[in-house]
């Protein structure tokens, strides 16, 4: 659904974020994107919704090339950026204003995910709380269903029945026909939702994998002392002793820990690209 080919992007020529990048996205998944901050994350999901313009290479969503803007492209997108601009107007009259751009909108979905989340859906959205705010227009987003939902830093200011609600709507609404793409640094938080995972670093997409490609490569464990350094991907020290990344070479599964993850990603690069590519 979403086709990215060496694509490169920059706010100025000297500085680019992203220099040939290459990602694929299928429907039936949630998608998370990683990567430390200033890594390109906003950037590539803007390009992807057409709010940015690529220097170099191609974006296709669902055959379309976003910074067109064209009707179609616009009706089949939802983009709900980290920073809310929102409209002084009640929800309904909100959904009187934008639903009509969302052939698919259902208003039913709606008032099922604000009741799910406690918002009131009479008061003026500006009047809500930041955490409110967000899962108003999470709940409007997810009820266009768009077949391209993308979230920058959703849960940034819910709190944690907030986390939990937004996981489980989020979970039953992923359909075959769709694909939502969440970046976040909370990944304790989405870790039992997001599949597969992304990391980007240095102007690159590190990994696209699903966590059962992840556990068949790598292993993830608490061991009181690391030895056999030279086979260790990355460790650091917790209060149970050393969590490790070390290569899978004995097919037997562990639980992905994403945190780990990522700092075994950020530390071990090109290892994480040989293993994943
Ligand atoms: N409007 C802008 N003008 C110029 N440079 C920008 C602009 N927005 C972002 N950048 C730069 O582009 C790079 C990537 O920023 P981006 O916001 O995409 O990163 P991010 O991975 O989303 O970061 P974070 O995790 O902190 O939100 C950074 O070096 C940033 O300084």
């Amino acid at each position: 659904m979403v086709s990215i080919h060496n694509l490169g992007f920059g706010y100025s020529k000297k500085k680019p974020v992203f220099e040939g990048l290459n990602l694929e996205l299928q429907t039936g998944n949630v998608y998370g994107l990683l990567g430390r901050n200033g890594a390109g994350k906003s950037s590539l999901l803007r390009n992807i919704a057409g709010l940015l313009t690529p220097t170099s290479g191609q974006c296709t969503v669902n055959g379309h090339t976003p910074h067109l803007r064209q009707p179609k492209f616009l009706q089949e997108l939802f983009f709900l950026p980290e920073e809310l601009h929102i409209p002084p107007i009640s929800m309904k009259e909100f959904v009187s204003v934008y639903a009509v751009f969302y052939p698919n909108f259902s208003q039913n979905q709606l008032n099922e995910y604000l009741k799910e989340f406690e918002v009131d859906s009479t008061a003026r959205l500006t009047e809500l709380s930041l955490g409110q705010k967000k899962k108003a227009l999470i709940s409007f987003a997810l009820a266009t269903n768009t077949p391209l939902l993308i979230m920058d830093e959703p849960t940034n200011g819910l709190d944690i029945p907030s986390k939990s609600q937004f996981r489980k709507i989020i979970a039953s609404s992923i359909t075959n026909e769709r694909v939502i793409l969440i970046s976040t640094h909370q990944v304790r938080d989405l870790e039992s939702l997001i599949d597969p995972i992304i990391i980007m670093d240095n102007r690159e997409v590190l990994l696209n994998a699903g966590t059962d490609v992840i556990a068949e490569k790598l292993s993830f464990k608490t061991v009181q002392q690391v030895t056999n350094h030279e086979k260790v991907l990355y460790s650091e020290h917790s209060i149970r002793g050393f969590g490790i990344v070390i290569p899978n070479e004995d097919e037997s599964y562990t639980k992905v820990d994403l945190e780990l993850l990522f700092n075994a990603a950020l530390e071990k690069p090109q290892v994480i690209k040989q293993l994943f590519n």
